[in-house]
């Protein structure tokens, strides 16, 4: 079904995934097991159409090119991502975020029954279906943010590091429901750094090192490799092992499982980078192409510039969106339009610095010659932009006021 071949990507001149080819069948789990930086999220991104820098290669769904497609043509082709921080709407009900994941063409006939399929898998989001998304558990949410990527109908459901920050024991229902994904027939490529019980369920894995994938092999002897779970599963085993270690396969930072997460304390949880409200909700209204998750600060080593900013795809909103209400019974233009709204309230403060200190103003001579310029219309960050504009204009204004005072000083 799925056929990566040759994938590279690079972020301007920073190589992140070279030649890297998978594949995952119907009905099969697949784990991408890599150190921090390895290119992971990068490969679920490629493979999605939302990888911000320059793809190369093959990816190919059902045979057809998924390489240069638009990310909302790819979830058409049945491929959904659940990106890392899950994404899904606080303030929309269960019922509410899993009604947005089933916009695209593909699963529009299908709704009710991709809903019904859902509500059989995770039991507790049927129960739950009226509950605000955010008052729900970290576990709970996750099965949110998977349940809405299976409205999309996928063939293929990529999931990158659904585990993290969940306690062992949720983390198990996790793996557990996904195991359950798999036995509908759907396919499940998964970057996780649980790799105890990743690959306990998965069928086939593939480790990623510095950008390549440098080998493969089944989950069970993945799993009892003795390079693998020094990399990977806390050593233990691996002391005792008197195997060959696999040249190059160093554990990252992040990438050995901690053993307290083994032993069934939960891991120390990362901090969330997924996708912000503004990214989904402009997704959502374009057709639900899966979100573009935001990347964190930068590393302590300093990343090389990235490329020009390409222009995120958003394809034409659809005629569909002020349309009727779904087979559900549910109006996806106005959940969408909550959605908007929820990602206008949320969307700008975490992206901007605190604003300074305002400065003690320094006497204006009188500027009659320019009147104010009329403030573009700016929708609804215009408060924030205004905000933002005028304290450009003031420092300007006081620039101007310096050097025209050294100016007039001079002899
Ligand atoms: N948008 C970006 N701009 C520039 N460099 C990036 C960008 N996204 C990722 N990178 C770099 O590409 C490399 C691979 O990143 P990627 O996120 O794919 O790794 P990963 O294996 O998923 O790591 P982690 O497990 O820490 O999420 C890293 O060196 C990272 O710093």
């Amino acid at each position: 079904m799925l056929e990566v071949k040759g994938l590279s990507a690079a972020y301007g001149q920073h190589p992140a995934l070279n030649k890297a080819s998978v594949r995952v069948g119907k009905g099969e789990i697949v784990v991408i097991l890599g150190a921090n930086g390895a290119g992971k999220s990068t490969l679920l991104k490629a493979i999605s159409g939302i990888c911000e820098g320059k793809v190369t290669g093959s990816a190919r769904m059902n045979g057809h090119e998924l390489v240069g497609m638009k990310p909302d043509r790819i979830v058409e082709e049945g491929i959904a991502l659940v990106p890392e921080g899950r994404g899904i709407f606080g303030d929309l009900t269960v019922e509410e975020n899993l009604t947005l994941g089933a916009y695209s063409e593909r699963a529009k006939d299908a709704e009710r029954t991709n809903l019904d399929r859902v509500y059989t898998l995770f039991p507790k989001l049927l129960e739950r279906r009226k509950q605000v998304a955010r008052t729900m558990s970290g576990g709970e949410q996750q099965m949110v943010a998977i349940g809405r990527a299976m409205m999309s109908n996928p063939a293929i459901l990529t999931l990158d590091e659904p585990s993290l920050g969940l306690s062992p024991l949720l983390s198990k229902e996790l793996f557990q429901s996904l195991r359950a994904v798999r036995d509908t027939g759907i396919g499940i490529l998964l970057v996780e750094q649980n790799a105890k019980a990743s690959l306990a369920i998965a069928d086939r894995g593939y480790l990623l090192e510095n950008t390549e994938i440098i080998h493969e092999d089944t989950g069970a002897n993945l799993a009892k490799d003795p390079a693998v779970q020094k990399a990977y599963l806390g050593g233990a085993a691996a002391k005792s092992a008197r195997g060959p270690t696999r040249p190059g396969l160093e554990p990252g930072p992040r990438s050995a499982e901690a053993p307290d997460q083994v032993g069934g304390v939960a891991p120390a949880p990362r901090p969330a980078k997924g996708p912000s409200p503004s990214d989904i909700a402009a997704q959502a209204m374009s057709g639900l192409a899966p979100a573009r998750p935001a990347k964190p600060a930068p590393p302590p080593t300093p990343r090389p510039a990235p490329p020009p900013a390409p222009p995120v795809a958003r394809p034409a909103p659809r005629p569909a969106l002020a349309a009727t209400p779904t087979p559900t019974g549910i109006d996806t233009a106005s959940i969408v339009a909550k959605a908007a709204s929820q990602s206008s309230r949320k969307g700008a403060p975490p992206a901007l610095p605190p604003r300074p200190a305002p400065m003690p103003e320094p006497p204006k001579p009188a500027r009659a010659s320019q009147p104010a310029r009329p403030m573009p219309d700016l929708g609804h960050h215009s408060d924030r932009l205004r905000d933002m504009l005028e304290e450009i204009e003031t420092a300007a204004q006081r620039a101007r006021d310096r050097s025209r005072t050294r100016t007039r000083g001079k002899p």
